[in-house]
């Protein structure tokens, strides 16, 4: 099965299925629809549950909008700021759309 890492203060939101997509650099989108992924924490690998993929879709960052914040529960301005500082100043980026199971 393949695995993805979350920072640890994302573990809540995912869970109660508040986050259900994830924006990612290219060499940490290499997934498709219908993948199963087994989630850990990103500090201490602890595992935390299983997602479904159910989509990946490239998205620039000048093009993040409102329903992208909603689906990371964050505003857009917070969205944007947790962005810029896990990858300065990268403009193409990925959208991991999941599920838990
Ligand atoms: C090693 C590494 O890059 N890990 C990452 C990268 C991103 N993210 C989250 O995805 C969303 C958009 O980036 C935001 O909620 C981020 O905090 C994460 O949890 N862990």
């Amino acid at each position: 099965m393949k695995n993805i890492t979350f920072y640890r203060r994302f573990e809540t939101d995912i869970l109660a299925g508040r986050k259900t997509i994830t924006l990612r650099e290219a060499s940490d989108a290499d997934f498709v629809a219908g993948d199963q992924v087994r989630v850990s924490r990103y500090e201490d690998d602890v595992y935390f549950c299983n997602i479904e993929v159910t989509g990946v879709t490239p998205v620039q960052f000048d093009d993040l909008n409102d329903t992208h914040a909603v689906q990371e529960n964050m505003t857009l301005p917070e969205l944007k700021q947790v962005i810029s500082e896990i990858y300065p100043g990268l403009k193409e980026l990925f959208m991991i759309e999941f599920r838990l199971i």
